[in-house]
């Protein structure tokens, strides 16, 4: 019932104005008890009042961005069909096929939309196949967006494809959301990924897609079928890649100035060889082959190790995706334990993305510091749960010598009167400024080297205070400054590799650039809705 202005102005509690509305929404959030009512509470409050959500957001990143995103991001996820609201994002279903874009015209913004984070739901960060509940890791994705880079929310859109799902549980969930189906073969599956995709670039011609959590096999086949095609990139290969070269650069700088092992003698082992383990792989040695060493030499530098061991290029049924980097130069027997891996291999630095909680055991941590000054550890799986190694037992298993970077958020540890500070090695840092760069460039694809110069521009923008304090990922509330230089490094790129479409941009000087991409940030303003009546 909508009540006369004056009359419906008498139900605002008279004081309600003049009353710190940050500071009620924070008490509110502190007094929820678990990650997920927090995510619950955060997500109304979006609703009710996108300003002043946002404003909290990029007030209070250390403290809201674990709870939008990883890792409780995770648990919004496995929970869904339980905690389900309001429609927040598209879903695009199997059953659509045929007649995507009526779908896809069904979404209010139309053509204005710039970014969509599109999900199968088939690989929600470690957490295997969610089906209709992945939405939330689109829905996290894009509040980074708007937070991180300044995209404006009402250009964005969250995309969920349900294809049904293999989970057995939510097929038997009756409050599962869910088309409950198994998935379709690879046949119908690319029928429907080539409509939605045609569809996509029609209805919303101005758009970046960026494809997330998609499993493995079908997160590089769908890459590398649209990548030439459509203004796309996928966050778990590229994304990936390029934040942990970044902070592998910084961490090998660190370890090398404590060591004095040059960047061509690291020899990097990679427990878990899926889309990200892969992704970050082909980063590194695309970067050394930038260096100078030839492919072979570059490649050389790379172990990799599924759940199955070492990969070598002797195993039979090797899926494509783990050949290029399957070791030729070892003729032992199997070699399937960590421990024996690494007392082969002597890596300088051991990158975990398996979905294995704790596989870096004090073994293995004590043996990588026994032949490293500075061992470079990173476990980079998500949510923090499944994460390979905790900060405080790296800290302590190696004294203190560890250059640390984890996929999920840990608080700074205190060890013998120093207190150490963690990276997070999460895309969370390059995704934002890759999406600002090639849609204001109008790039027509993301090419490789706009992931490649993302990177460089984040390892490049560590601050004097930073780099004292031995940070390799600068700190998250400087994220909007980041993503700008990153979004100028991007630009450049498209400008070289000829793809982009704007060419306003040619003319100006960097700083301009500059200037006028962090002008083009979106802002919340104060003006807070009133209260609904
Ligand atoms: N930090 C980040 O920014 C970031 C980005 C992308 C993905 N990730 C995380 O990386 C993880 C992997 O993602 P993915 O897409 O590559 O998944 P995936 O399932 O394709 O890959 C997992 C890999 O680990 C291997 N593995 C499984 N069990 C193992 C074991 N016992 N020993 C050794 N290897 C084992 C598998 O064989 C596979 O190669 C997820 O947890 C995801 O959240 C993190
Ligand atoms: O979502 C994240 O936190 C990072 C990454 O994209 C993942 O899949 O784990
Ligand atoms: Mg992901």
């Amino acid at each position: 019932m909508s009540l006369p202005m004056p009359l419906a102005a008498a139900r605002i509690p008279p004081y309600f104005l003049n009353t710190d509305h940050r500071q009620r929404s924070l008490t509110q959030l502190r007094s929820k008890h678990t990650g997920l009512e927090q995510y619950i509470y955060l997500n109304g409050l979006k609703e009710r009042d996108p300003n002043l959500f946002y404003e909290i957001l990029l007030g209070n990143m250390l403290e809201i961005i674990p709870i939008l995103y990883t890792p409780t991001v995770g648990d919004a996820c496995s929970n869904y069909s339980h905690i389900w609201r309001r429609p927040e994002g598209l879903y695009v279903t199997i059953e659509n096929k045929g007649h995507i874009r009526q779908v896809l015209r069904s979404w209010p913004t139309g053509a204005a939309a710039r970014i969509a984070v599109v999900t199968d739901g088939s690989r929600i960060l470690g957490l295997g196949d969610l089906g209709a509940n992945g939405l939330p890791i689109a829905i996290g994705k894009l509040d980074l967006y708007i937070g991180g880079a300044g995209i404006k929310p009402t250009t964005t859109v969250p995309i969920c494809l349900d294809l049904g799902t293999n989970t057995e549980k939510f097929i038997n969930d009756p409050l599962y959301l869910g088309v409950r189906r198994k998935r379709p073969d690879t046949a119908e599956m690319d029928e429907f990924m080539n409509e939605f995709m045609e569809g996509m670039k029609e209805v919303f011609p101005q758009l970046l897609v960026q494809f997330e959590d998609f499993s493995t096999d079908n997160a590089f086949r769908y890459l590398e079928m649209f990548r030439n095609k459509y203004r796309c990139f996928n966050d778990d290969i590229q994304g990936t890649g390029s934040v942990v070269l970044s902070g592998f650069l910084n961490a090998a700088r660190l370890a090398s100035s404590a060591a004095g092992t040059p960047l061509h003698d690291q020899r990097i082992l990679f427990f878990g060889a899926g889309s990200a383990g892969i992704g970050v792989a082909k980063q590194l040695t695309s970067f050394f082959t930038l260096l100078g060493m030839s492919e072979e030499e570059a490649r050389s530098r790379i172990y990799t190790v599924d759940s199955k061991g070492l990969i070598t290029a002797d195993r039979k049924g090797l899926q494509e995706h783990k050949k290029y980097f399957a070791r030729t130069d070892y003729q032992g027997p199997p070699l399937t334990s960590l421990i024996d891996i690494i007392d082969y291999v002597k890596p300088t630095a051991l990158l975990g993305l398996s979905t294995i909680h704790k596989a870096f055991t004090e073994d293995v941590v004590r043996m990588m510091a026994s032949f490293n000054t500075r061992p470079i550890i990173f476990p980079l799986s998500n949510p923090v749960s499944l994460c390979e190694l905790d900060y405080t037992d790296a800290i302590h298993w190696t004294n203190g010598s560890v250059v640390f970077a984890s996929g999920s958020p840990y608080k700074p540890h205190e060890f013998e009167g120093k207190v150490y500070e963690p990276g997070q090695g999460n895309n969370m840092y390059i995704f934002p400024g890759i999406g600002m760069g090639a849609i204001l460039s109008k790039a027509r694809h993301v090419t490789d080297s706009m992931v490649e110069q993302a990177s460089i521009a984040l390892a490049g923008s560590l601050s004097a205070d930073e780099t004292s304090s031995e940070l390799i990922y600068p700190r998250l509330t400087r994220i909007r400054d980041i993503s700008a230089q990153i979004a100028l490094a991007v630009i450049r790129a498209a400008q070289k590799d000829n793809v982009d479409e704007n060419s306003l941009f040619r003319n100006l000087s960097d700083d301009a650039l500059l200037e006028y991409i962090k002008a083009k940030q979106w802002q919340p303003t104060n003006a807070h809705s009133l209260p609904r009546l």
